[in-house]
């Protein structure tokens, strides 16, 4: 697929102007959270920290991860530290036409949609402490970078995440932000994808977490459906604990044709048959099963 132009910088209005974060650029005002990686503020207690989340984590993907995200992996460049951003920018860019920006953390959906439809992946810019080496509530540069970079050099979810970003901001102006947050988490964070050779993770959620990556693949514990959209917004989420339901894709082409239509009548749909727990067996689901 030809390396798509990334569209023009998203000026804001004034209604949607971000209480900080206003950067003058280019004689644009662009409003929208990121910030320069503070690489000097890095300590070298917080390089080991990913040196060590790194080498963990990687010893786990063979047989867990999906095919294209370990055969990207190795796109990040040093595991030993934290990388600079543009040292992957001087890779991504040329692949697929994305780049990581810094924020200083979770930012709103407005921003994080914009950065997302210009092809910028916001990428936190702080990592946990040694405590929190197996567990954190929110994002970190190792999350951002292992769980959601390396498959941004695969030109089909590439395109997909770039759809997501106007996707996003559509459902932002449907009041629909709610649902898709759903479809985003059972996917781009908690997705699985069935292979020849069975089951692997392609949710950042799952590969950059030690315990989750065997519980989705391997757990007899969880059910796993295939991907009907809206089943998969209708499915409430918890975000402290490893997930009840998994939904599976045959590829990210599929993926990708599933979310290219009008999800306008979706959330209208997903209105009318309410909400599912995380947990629920629902009538016209269709099992996927570990073997
Ligand atoms: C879209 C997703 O569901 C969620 O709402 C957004 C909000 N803001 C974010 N901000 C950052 N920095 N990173 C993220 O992953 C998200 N996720
Ligand atoms: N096709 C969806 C947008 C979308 C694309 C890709 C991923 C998620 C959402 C809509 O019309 O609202
Ligand atoms: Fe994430």
């Amino acid at each position: 697929m030809a390396a798509l132009t990334p569209p023009a910088p998203v000026v804001y209005g004034e209604g949607s102007r971000p209480p900080r974060g206003d950067y003058a650029r280019d004689g644009l005002v662009l409003a929208d959270y990121t910030c320069p990686q503070n690489y000097a503020a890095y300590t070298a207690q917080d390089h080991d920290t990913y040196r060590q989340l790194f080498d963990r984590q990687s010893a786990l993907v063979p047989g867990l991860a999906c095919d294209e995200f370990i055969a990207a992996l190795p796109l990040l460049g040093v595991k030993d530290r934290i990388p600079r951003f543009e040292e992957i920018n001087a890779r991504l860019t040329p692949a697929t036409g994305w780049e990581v920006v810094a924020v200083p953390g979770l930012i709103p959906e407005v921003p994080f949609f914009t950065l997302l439809a210009n092809r910028k992946f916001p990428v936190t810019d702080w990592i946990r402490t040694p405590e929190e080496m197996d567990y954190i509530v929110e994002p970190d540069v190792f999350h951002d970078l292992f769980g959601h970079v390396p498959l941004l050099f695969n030109p089909v979810f590439a395109a997909h995440m770039q759809a997501y970003g106007a996707g996003g901001l559509k459902a932002h102006g449907l009041g629909a932000c709610e649902q898709l947050s759903r479809l985003y988490w059972y996917t781009i964070e908690f997705g699985l994808v069935r292979q020849a050779d069975g089951l692997r993770a392609y949710g950042a959620g799952i590969l950059s977490s030690s315990g989750e990556l065997q519980h989705s693949v391997r757990s007899p514990e969880p059910q796993r459906l295939a991907l009907d959209v809206t089943r998969c917004m209708r499915t409430r989420y918890k975000i402290d604990s490893y997930q009840q339901t998994y939904f599976v894709i045959d590829s990210f082409q599929q993926l990708f044709d599933l979310t290219a239509p009008d999800f306008t009548p979706l959330y209208a749909q997903v209105q009318t048959l309410g909400e599912l727990a995380a947990d629920a067996r629902n009538a016209g689901d269709t099992l996927v099963s570990l073997a």
